[in-house]
């Protein structure tokens, strides 16, 4: 099997000795022409293993290989331009003095003039700015300074591209628009690329391959449907998608819990936590009886808030439905589940 275009081993690094560590031994690898997101909440470590992996900050333990070359350990490291890796930053980083094709032609400085102009039209046309090249920054959409940021970066071949949260700055149409748009761009080209991003379903629409952290360490890794259905454990399942947690004592492959008795995605004995998804919830003639405390209609779904009636601990629990239902704020109705239930802890 080929060797990861990216391995990163054992990862540490720490800002203060009163601080605990923005990164704690992570290990990651990204495949040949694989796309991963690095997901997780703000203030995780995101931004700082980014800075680690482009070589604008040294490990403390561990190391960084870029297709089999070591570029950091905590003794030596290659300077950024060395590592093979493109960057495209959240805010572009255009030039703003200088045209899209002397931006694009940036990076290509070394090569003879006429490969790096034949070069520079090649990924202009991947990106579909062949038209653009004498335009400077501030005459292009935010969805066009983007993919010009994008051809900048793959422009001199990089082995990885980082992308940091590269589509936060475009608004929610674009947003989706753009990002489908560079996805097909990278897959086109080969690329391989490292995503990082807060937003679970920019992660999850993006990514063949999702890294979840949380205060400095990798949580879970997988394709974005095999952590959605059986996350490992309940910061994974509510960050991913939201989600009702349950305690239950279960038997064998049954647990009862305030809803009822639900089955578990693996057998287990004793008290457990469980995570069951709210369209894995439905509103039934028979079932265990919750009074409606809230109703969001979003146009293709609704999102329900719902109190569990008669429950010994309160209990909360979020329901999605189709579109249309007829239950109103203050209604009591029944819910039943269609899913296993997945246990989490046992
Ligand atoms: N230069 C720095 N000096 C000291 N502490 C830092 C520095 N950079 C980051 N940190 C701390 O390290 C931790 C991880 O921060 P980091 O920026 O890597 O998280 P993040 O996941 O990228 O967050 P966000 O999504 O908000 O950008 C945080 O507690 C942060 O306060």
């Amino acid at each position: 099997m080929e060797a990861p275009v990216l391995a990163v081993r054992h990862l540490s690094k720490r800002y203060s000795a009163s601080q605990p560590p923005a990164l704690h031994r992570v290990d990651l690898e990204v495949a040949r022409g694989e796309l991963v997101a690095l997901l997780g909440p703000s203030g995780c470590g995101k931004t700082t293993l980014l800075r680690l992996l482009a070589g604008f900050e040294v490990p403390d333990e561990g190391e960084v290989a870029v297709a089999g070359t070591v570029v950091a350990t905590p003794e030596r490291q290659l300077p950024p331009e060395a590592r093979r890796l493109g960057v495209v930053f959240q805010d572009y980083a255009l030039f703003p003095h200088l045209s899209v094709l002397h931006n694009v032609a940036f990076g290509l400085r070394a090569l003879p003039r006429r490969q790096r102009r034949a070069r520079v039209e090649e990924v202009l046309a991947l990106v579909g700015l062949q038209d653009f090249g004498h335009r400077y920054p501030h005459q292009l959409s935010g969805g066009q300074q983007q993919r010009v940021a994008l051809a900048r970066a793959l422009a001199p071949e990089p082995e990885v591209l980082l992308l940091d949260e590269p589509f936060s700055n475009l608004d929610a149409a674009l947003r989706e628009e753009t990002r489908g748009e560079v996805r097909r761009i990278l897959k086109a080209s080969g690329a391989s690329a490292l995503l990082v991003t807060h937003d679970q379903e920019e992660a999850m629409t993006f990514a063949e391959r999702l890294a979840i952290m949380r205060q400095g360490r990798l949580e879970q890794m997988g394709a974005p449907e095999a952590v959605y259905r059986a996350p490992r454990n309940a910061f994974v399942a509510s960050f991913l998608g939201a989600t009702n947690l349950l305690q239950g004592i279960a038997e064998g492959s049954v647990a009862h819990t305030p809803v009822g008795p639900l089955e578990l995605s693996r057998p287990a004995q004793g008290p457990v936590l469980l995570s069951l998804r709210p369209e894995c919830l439905q509103f039934c003639a028979r079932g265990a009886p919750v009074r409606v405390l809230s109703r969001a209609f979003k146009g293709h779904d609704l999102t329900y808030t719902c109190q569990l009636v008669g429950a010994q601990e309160p209990c909360v629990l979020t329901v999605h439905t189709g579109p249309v239902c007829p239950l109103r704020e203050g209604d009591v109705g029944y819910v039943a589940t269609a899913a296993e239930a997945v246990v989490l802890e046992a």
